[in-house]
């Protein structure tokens, strides 16, 4: 399994350049953050492996090219992403959601109606996400890290293999993030996981590799203490004024 392979991607907007030859590689069991000060191109980066921006360069997941395919087909290509707010359907239950997330050419009514034949991959995903127990409460009644939570698990049951996860702990509680961490560690044992992460605590505590991205181009990369270490790094956290927060990537390094 070859993993996540980006070379000289680049996507530029009405002449303004977000993404500047960025050359990226992922290995599968790896758990990556992709770090940044605000505009740095890490959402950008994230639009164009799933195809809803225009690129040029290459991305390979598992070998295969995906730039030039439609972002249908490329979701179809086992690659899926989270957004910030999650977006489940509210009025249905927790199983009812990965139940359709699952598909399995079943028709919407005969999923809402029939319980008993709750696919494997449902009952797996609960149990990975820890919302068994929940399984038959209304998605809409969840907390907001069990949302997360459940949108992970809508990906793990379309067997995606690449998860791409944007700010997933934002505006979690302490307990939900270190729930979340352990999650994301578990699933990146067997895909391949990146997550955009602006949160250095969790970073810190859960990546097992890290990027930094900085105006579009790929600043420094390595193990959580040796981007710590990099003065590049240090030099545009600390010089970035709207990044406060995120300068403890080097002062608690
Ligand atoms: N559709 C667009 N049209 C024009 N410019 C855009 C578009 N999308 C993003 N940009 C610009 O590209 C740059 C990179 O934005 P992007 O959202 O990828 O950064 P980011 O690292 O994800 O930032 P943040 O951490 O704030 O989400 C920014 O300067 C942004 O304004």
């Amino acid at each position: 399994m070859s993993g996540l392979e980006i070379r000289r991607l680049r996507v530029s907007f009405d002449g303004f350049t977000a993404v500047d030859g960025v050359d990226l590689d992922v290995r599968p069991g790896d758990l990556r953050f992709l770090i940044g000060p605000n505009g740095a191109g890490k959402t950008t980066l994230v639009d164009a492996v799933t195809g809803l921006v225009k690129a040029e360069g290459s991305v390979r997941f598992d070998g295969e090219e995906l730039l030039g395919r439609s972002v249908h087909r490329i979701a179809r290509s086992g690659i899926g992403r989270t957004f910030q707010t999650a977006t489940v359907f509210e009025e249905l239950t927790v199983l009812q959601n990965l139940d359709i997330a699952a598909g399995a050419g079943r028709s919407m009514w005969t999923m809402l109606r029939r319980r008993k034949d709750v696919p494997e991959s449902v009952v797996r995903a609960l149990e990975t996400i820890g919302l068994t127990d929940l399984a038959d409460s209304p998605a809409g009644t969840l907390a907001h890290g069990q949302k997360q939570w459940l949108e992970i698990g809508m990906l793990l049951v379309q067997d995606v293999r690449l998860l791409l996860l944007d700010e997933p702990v934002a505006g979690m509680s302490h307990d939900e993030r270190e729930a979340t961490g352990a999650l994301l560690r578990r699933i990146s044992e067997e895909r391949t996981v990146v997550v955009i992460e602006h949160d250095m605590d969790f970073m810190r505590s859960f990546a097992r590799s890290v990027s930094v991205l900085h105006a579009g181009r790929l600043l420094s990369e390595g193990t959580v203490a040796e981007v710590q270490a990099d003065p590049k790094v240090q030099e545009v956290y600390l010089g970035h004024a709207a990044a406060t927060e995120d300068a403890t990537v080097v002062q608690e390094a």
